[in-house]
């Protein structure tokens, strides 16, 4: 289990991180998102022992990542997946890790062909594309078989199925039992893995729940109706005071009146409906939402001049 207790690092000129708690518990993976500088990366640096945090504690299985006795059976990290000696082959490069934590050398071959690697074992690692780098740190971080798991931004660089496959590891290292903590932007992507989703912004804890209930608690933006009556309808709800919009496939787009009401008042015309369907915000727009006021790099909207 990771814990983060009130955890606030000061660099020179920027506050990363502001008294930030949450945990990452065993058999789940835990969604670790915010916008880009929110200080996410530091918040794994400082579970990591890379940073020292200013006030605050980060414990792994309640002990500093500094006091494991053997940190790379105990936590896996994939954290800049560049960070690597180019000119080395691949098995070397886990070969060297392996020995160097007292991990036994027929894991370098099972975690290679867990990422899909087994074939490239020989090649010098700067031959690699981004994909097969982000795969190599997946095989360097599995390779003490830990019990907790941190990845930062794991997606990078992958295409599809590659994400769907770091999706499915993911899923399965939790149902194993383990603790995964998985840093990401990409809220439509960790509701489709995490458990837990932990939103920070500007270094502060914006939401810690579980994905359920964020999926639950998204407001409905508007009420899609279909009904063979579409124009008499949709006269009927105008009138009662809800906007109405027709879309190309017949069906009406109703703000500003609930599934209820419409119900009511399509039965107390006789008006048959076949759909009556509300329309939830995206986990997108919740994110947005949540992180509006924290987002420092958004850029402008129209051509730049
Ligand atoms: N070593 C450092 N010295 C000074 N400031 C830093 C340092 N590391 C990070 N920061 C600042 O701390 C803030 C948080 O950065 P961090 O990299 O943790 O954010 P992030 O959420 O991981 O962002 P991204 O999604 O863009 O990777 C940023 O304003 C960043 O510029």
């Amino acid at each position: 289990m990771i814990e983060v207790r009130g955890v606030t690092k000061q660099f020179t000129e920027t506050k990363a991180l502001d008294d930030l708690t949450f945990s990452a518990k065993p058999g789940r993976v835990t969604g670790f998102l915010g916008p880009n500088g929110a200080g996410k990366t530091t918040t794994l640096r400082v579970i990591l022992g890379l940073v020292a945090p200013t006030h605050g504690t980060a414990t792994i299985g309640g002990r500093h990542f500094t006091d494991l006795p053997s940190p790379m059976r105990e936590v896996g990290a994939l954290l800049d997946a560049h960070a690597l000696h180019g000119g080395r082959r691949v098995q070397d490069h886990l070969r060297c890790l392996a020995t160097s934590n007292a991990i036994p050398p027929h894991r370098v071959n099972e975690v290679l062909d867990l990422v899909g690697l087994g074939d490239v074992a020989d090649r010098r690692i700067r031959t690699f594309s981004l994909g097969m780098y982000q795969r190599l740190g997946i095989a360097a971080a599995l390779l003490g078989d830990p019990a907790t798991i941190i990845f930062d931004e794991p997606n990078n660089g992958l295409d599809p199925e590659g994400i769907l496959w770091v999706r499915t590891l993911i899923r399965c290292l939790a149902d194993e039992g383990r603790a995964v903590l998985v840093s990401s932007h990409q809220m439509n992507e960790m509701a489709l893995t995490a458990d837990r989703l932990v939103i920070i912004g500007k270094g502060r804890l914006l939401e810690d729940t579980s994905t359920e209930a964020l999926l639950a608690s998204r407001p409905v933006s508007s009420v899609l109706v279909r009904s063979a009556q579409t124009a008499h309808l949709a006269s009927l709800l105008t009138e009662a005071g809800a906007s109405v919009q027709a879309a190309p496939d017949r069906s009406l787009r109703v703000t500003g009146m609930d599934c209820a009401t419409i119900g009511q008042i399509a039965a107390g015309h006789s008006v048959a409906l076949s759909e009556l369907a509300p329309r939830r915000a995206t986990l997108e727009d919740v994110f947005m939402q949540l992180t509006r006021n924290s987002v420092q790099f958004g850029g402008t909207q129209g051509a730049a001049r």
